[in-house]
């Protein structure tokens, strides 16, 4: 990764603290992204209740700044979340899970009332579907999900040596013609053995936050 893309993803996480009301509990994603949010996040830390987190590896991270982590059953008002994505489209739709987290990333966006996502520019797309659309799934229904996802036009790629933070292993689907990322959502999720995948398109973001050379584009859905 070039320098300025990382410098880029520093701006749209430190434009996300914009976004923190005092005394409320912060929902936290995963990834590189948010890795930079969750730095900013410490300079602000007395002011919040604490976090939720979409992962261990954010987890580890909020602690290490000495920001309190919650369980997300003993939380009922969450304002906002903050994430990345590995693709947004205009809409606000992504497609998340390069780092394997998507399913507590989903738990947790829809249990939050706003979804804000922070991203560089270069994830920006027309059309979801370049970058592979990850799957989770329990590890006994692998082989079947597979054979079900060739049925839907997929070409899934088994991402050997990782187990998510749910003991779960993951599929990475290639070659997806998405015309109607909704549809395809719902239909990824209806196989039995599968967790949840990566597109996030029935709820997608409400703001995106875009770290581009002339500064921070703010995108919200009208
Ligand atoms: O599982 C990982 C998450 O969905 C991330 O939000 C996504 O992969 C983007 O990560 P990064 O900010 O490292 O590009």
């Amino acid at each position: 990764m070039s320098r300025t893309q990382d410098e880029l993803k520093r701006q749209a996480a430190e434009a996300a603290l914009d976004f923190i009301e005092p005394n409320t509990i912060i929902g936290v994603g995963t990834g590189s992204t948010v890795n930079y949010f969750i730095d900013a996040l410490a300079t602000r830390k007395h002011d919040i209740e604490g976090a939720v987190s979409s992962s261990e590896a954010s987890t580890a991270r909020l602690k290490a700044h000495g920001i309190e982590v919650l369980e997300l059953n003993h939380v009922a008002d969450l304002p906002v979340y903050i994430d990345g994505a590995d693709e947004i489209d205009a809409h606000l739709r992504m497609v998340k899970g390069g780092g394997g987290a998507l399913t507590r990333e989903k738990i947790i966006a829809a249990v939050a009332d706003k979804f804000i996502c922070i991203v560089d520019n270069s994830k920006v797309v027309g059309r979801l579907g370049a970058f592979p659309i990850p799957v989770e799934v329990i590890p006994m229904a692998r082989s079947y999900v597979a054979r079900e996802i060739v049925k839907l036009g997929g070409d899934p790629v088994w991402r050997q040596g990782i187990t998510t933070d749910n003991g779960n292993v993951i599929l990475d689907v290639h070659n997806f013609d998405i015309v109607d990322p909704v549809q395809l959502e719902q239909q990824l999720n209806g196989i039995v053995g599968v967790v949840t995948n990566g597109l996030f398109a029935k709820r997608g973001a409400d703001i995106a936050l875009i770290a581009g050379s002339n500064g921070i584009e703010k995108v919200t859905l009208t």
